[in-house]
């Protein structure tokens, strides 16, 4: 869909240089996501890994973010081995909803009540970033965090549009469950993409 070079605005990498490549198509269909453009892929147009992976090293930051829309939708064997060979970091954000596919560095997982995460990427998971829409969502975070090995980051995040609302509810949370970490969309305060 898009790529771009940028700061990483969210959870363990949150201020980091980064380069974001994002693929189009979600079959996940979450209410409240912020690039609803992603959904259908046939919209956006295709792009060789060749001419992804220059575009990428042509800037100084190593580190690769894969999103999307949901990457694993596409096999990502081929894209992360080339990121590798060009000496990037391979990240991804996913909803881990579909099959694993890539050779990972790093795997932020952000689980979905609209399609479940698979189970088998549960374990393999670096970080688990929850969003928080509603105070029901706590509670959901749990069951995720119980399910992801020890030494996982955990991270809430306040859904976009209600962060006013729900950042107070998290702030106390974390407080009081302080194995979690506050993540925001650091990059839409300091209007970065
Ligand atoms: C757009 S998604 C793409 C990757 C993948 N489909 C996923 O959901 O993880 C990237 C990240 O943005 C988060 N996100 C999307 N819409 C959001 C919103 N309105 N408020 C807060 N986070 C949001 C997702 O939860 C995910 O962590
Ligand atoms: N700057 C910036 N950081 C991000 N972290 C995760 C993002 C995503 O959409 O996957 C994202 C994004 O869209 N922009
Ligand atoms: S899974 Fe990710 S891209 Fe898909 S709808 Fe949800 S937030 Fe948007
Ligand atoms: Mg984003």
């Amino acid at each position: 869909m898009e790529s771009f070079y940028t700061i990483q605005g969210e959870g363990y990498y949150q201020g980091k240089a980064a380069y974001f490549i994002r693929l189009g198509g979600c079959d996940v269909g979450c209410v409240w996501c912020d690039v609803k453009d992603s959904w259908d892929a046939s919209r956006h147009p295709q792009q060789s890994i060749d001419e992804i992976v220059s575009a990428a090293a042509a800037y100084p930051g190593r580190m690769a973010v894969i999103t999307g829309g949901e990457p694993l939708m596409h096999n990502l064997d081929t894209l992360t081995a080339a990121l590798h060979e060009a000496g990037f970091q391979t990240n991804i954000e996913t909803s881990g909803s579909s099959p694993l596919s890539g050779e990972w560095d790093w795997i932020c997982l952000s689980p979905k009540k609209f399609k479940f995460p698979l189970p088998e990427i549960l374990p393999l998971a670096h970080e688990l970033k929850v969003v928080i829409f509603n105070k029901s969502d706590f509670a959901w975070a749990e069951k995720y965090a119980a399910q992801v090995s020890p030494t996982c980051k955990l991270y809430l995040a306040p859904e976009w549009d209600k962060s006013k609302e729900m950042t107070p509810l998290l702030i106390e949370y974390i407080k009081e469950n302080p194995q979690w970490e506050l993540s925001l969309q650091i990059h839409k305060y300091i209007n970065v993409p």
